[in-house]
This record gives structure tokens, sequence and C-alpha cells, in this order.
């Protein structure tokens, strides 16, 4: 694991350890109603569009974008709203990424998209912090745990993304009961991006798929910069994008991210 991982999952650590039994935060609802991301890829398929995951992304290991507090993280997602992304992606891990709850609970509350929370989940007691529609589960950390977090996920009302970066981690993943799954083309121990990961994991994915007569929703996570990377891994047999720095880098969110949207590679 990248040394900057590793300082998130320490860190992380010790946060969870002071919060001490009692987690909900005063006045959470956990029973609050989920918003359909399954139905929603499935939507803008249909209407020939790209399945993009638009992320507020305030910065990532050794990059800043940009400073977002809760009222910004609310008017990019609003943007990518309008502009037809099908998800918004909030980062939640303060100290690397510089993410809030605060913003999740802000962009959640504005747009009418099924939100992610992206952050490092390796205590139960993470899942009672905040609302999300769906809510990442990383293969490479969680192990042989990740199939008890993918039960509690589901059981508090969350859809997880399993996220997997190797063959490995990707036959943990098939056999949870998670109905999506990230292929991250960035290696968490290098953090390089090799967009060749989706064109390798996503057929084997497939032929699972018609083995056993599922049909698993896959993302292709990182490292799109350009229209053609989009093409690239929708070509591989994904169904939706991850994308967060190439928006966060734009002048225009909601231009970069109607570019996507509209990048359609299957027609
Ligand atoms: O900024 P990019 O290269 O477009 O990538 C977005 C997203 O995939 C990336 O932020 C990510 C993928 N998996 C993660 C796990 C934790 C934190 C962040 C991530």
């Amino acid at each position: 694991m990248h040394a900057s991982i590793l300082h998130i999952l320490n860190t992380t650590k010790t946060r969870i350890q002071a919060l001490g039994p009692q987690t909900c935060r005063e006045g959470l609802d956990m029973g609050f109603e989920k918003r359909d991301f399954i139905s929603a890829v499935a939507d803008a398929k249909a209407d020939g569009k790209v399945p993009v995951i638009a992320e507020v992304k305030p910065a990532s290991p050794g990059r800043a974008f940009r400073d977002i507090l809760p009222g910004t993280a609310a008017e990019l997602a609003w943007e990518m709203e309008e502009a037809g992304a099908v998800a918004v992606s909030v980062l939640t891990e303060p100290l690397v990424f510089r993410g809030s709850l605060e913003n999740l609970d802000s962009v959640r509350n504005t747009v009418c998209l099924p939100v992610l929370r992206k952050d490092f989940i390796i205590d139960r007691k993470q899942l009672d912090e905040v609302q999300s529609d769906l809510v990442l589960l990383i293969a490479g950390i969680l192990g042989e745990e990740l199939g008890v977090f993918v039960e509690l996920a589901i059981e508090k009302g969350f859809e997880p993304l399993v996220e997997v970066h190797n063959k490995q981690e990707l036959d943990l993943a098939l056999k949870t009961a998670a109905r999506v799954i990230g292929i991250n083309n960035r290696d968490l121990e290098t953090l390089k991006i090799d967009l060749g990961t989706t064109e390798e994991l996503a057929p084997i994915i497939r032929e699972c798929d018609l083995d056993h007569g599922t049909r698993h929703l896959i993302i292709s996570e990182s490292g799109m910069n350009s229209v053609l990377d989009v093409r690239r891994v929708i070509q591989a047999g994904a169904d939706a994008v991850l994308i967060g720095s190439a928006l966060m880098e734009s002048n225009s969110v909601f231009d970069k991210t109607k570019e996507f949207v509209q990048s359609a590679g299957w027609r």
C-alpha cells in the first residue's frame, strides 16, 4: 500500500477509536430512501448517454485541486447533475483528499441523483456516520472481511460499490453479494494509472455473469482525461465511468461533465 494510503488507514483507525460506541451523528436518520443507481445507469444508457459518476474531489495524494466547503460542493454537484451525470461521488476522507461528511450531506440535500460516499471504510461504525446511496468498499483494504462489510452495507440500506484492482481482489468481490464492481485503474501501491486494468478485468466479470446468470454493473474508475479514454473503457465492457481529477481541473465542471456524458462509444 502507498504511504499516503497507509497514513489514511492509520488516522482513520485512531479517529474511529476516539468515537466510542456512539457514532450516529445527532439527528441522523438512517431510515432514508435510497436513490436507485442501477436503474439510473440503465436509463442513461437508454438515452444514449455515457453513465458518468462525477466526483467532488478537493485533493488527491500530493495534489490539491480546489478548496471545497459544503456550499461549493453543492454548486459543483448541481453543475454535474445539470450536465447529465448519472451519480455524484463525494470524497469524505478529510486528511489526504480533504473531503468531509458535511460536503456529502450538502450534495445529497441539493441534487436528486444517487450519491456515492468515497472513503476508506475499515470499521462498521463508519457506516453509521452519514447518509449516502452508495458506499465504496475497497477489496484490497478489507480483504477477507469484504463479504461481511458488503452484507452490513446492504442491511443498512446502501448499495455497495466494491473496488478491485487485480484478479485476486476481483475473485473476492465476485464471492460477495455486491452488484456493482468498480475497477480502479489506479494501483493503490504505486498510484500509477493503467486503463488496461479495465480491459483485463471487465471480461472476467462478464464471463462470470454468463456462467452464473448474474449481471454485475462495471464501473471503470480513475485516470480518464479525455473522450478517447472513456470510449476505451466502455469498449472494454464498462457500464459507467468514475471521473474526478479531469472535472476538478477544468474551468467549467458543467462543460467537462457534459463532454464525457456525450462521448458515447457504444452507438
Ligand atoms: O481523479 P480520477 O483519476 O478521475 O479518479 C477518480 C476516482 O476513481 C478516485 O478518486 C478513486 C478511486 N478509488 C478511490 C478510493 C479512495 C479515494 C479515491 C478514489
